[in-house]
């Protein structure tokens, strides 16, 4: 390792933050219900882990009021929000009564129990398999039991501190009404388009 390396001063966790806050992640909602009672929070945490078994992590801060329901049920279920649930989101972000959380939105349940968000775009019913704690959270490895995909909507996505969306671009299979249209937002570009020369800074 470099010198200089090894002098540079520790990364704090405002600065890491800062640069977390860069990045641009999919939103969820983490539900659960059982002996421990209904619970959920936001989160952006969340990551495929492996297909077989189908497996997800997800990340816990043990301080969140949901933290002793999920791990006394054992079971959750991952919705990926899309478009339009942005107030969802907020709620489900701190801070608001749990029964209040579940109060808009049309919930039902697949496997586990747990809360599935009707109109998701993507729902992955999940048993608590595994639980490695890092710091302040605790990393959560879950089978997924269930899948279940309704939304046609675009995903929702966190970036810097906001929630955003995607420019709509036809889908894959579908025969595109208009040309699409190059847009800049989060540096998206169509799957259709010509892939624009890289420039060097
Ligand atoms: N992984 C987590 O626990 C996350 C927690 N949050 C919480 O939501 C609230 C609002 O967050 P922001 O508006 O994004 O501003 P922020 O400045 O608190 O967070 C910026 C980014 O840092 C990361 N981050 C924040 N808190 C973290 C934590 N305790 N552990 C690990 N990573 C963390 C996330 O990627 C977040 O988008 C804060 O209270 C924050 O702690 C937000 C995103 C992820
Ligand atoms: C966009 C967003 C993403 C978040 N991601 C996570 C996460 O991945 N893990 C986590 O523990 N908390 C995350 N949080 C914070 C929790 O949603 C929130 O702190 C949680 O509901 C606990 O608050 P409470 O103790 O008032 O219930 C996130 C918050 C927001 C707004």
């Amino acid at each position: 390792m470099p010198d200089s390396a090894a002098a540079a001063p520790p990364v704090d966790a405002m600065a890491y933050r800062e640069a977390m806050s860069r990045l641009a992640s999919s939103v969820h909602l983490i539900t659960t219900d059982g002996p421990g009672g209904r619970a959920g929070f936001t989160a952006s945490a969340v990551c495929s882990v492996s297909d077989t078994p189908p497996t997800l992590l997800v990340c816990i801060n043990r301080a969140s009021s949901a933290y002793a329901a999920l791990t006394r049920n054992g079971v959750l279920c991952v919705n990926t929000l899309g478009e339009g649930h942005q107030a969802l989101a907020t709620r489900f972000g701190g801070r608001t009564p749990m029964d209040e959380r579940f109060a808009d939105g049309a919930w039902r349940r697949l496997r586990s129990g747990a809360p599935a968000l009707a109109d998701a775009l993507v729902s992955f019913d999940c048993r608590l398999v595994g639980r490695h704690d890092v710091g302040t959270h605790d990393v959560l490895f879950c089978a997924v039991e269930a899948v279940a995909a309704a939304g046609e909507a675009e995903p929702l996505l966190y970036s810097e501190r906001r929630y955003r969306t995607l420019p709509r671009v036809p889908r894959l299979g579908s025969a595109p009404s208009e040309p699409a249209k190059p847009s800049r937002a989060l540096g998206a570009r169509p799957v259709d388009a010509p892939m624009p020369a890289l420039r060097s800074a």
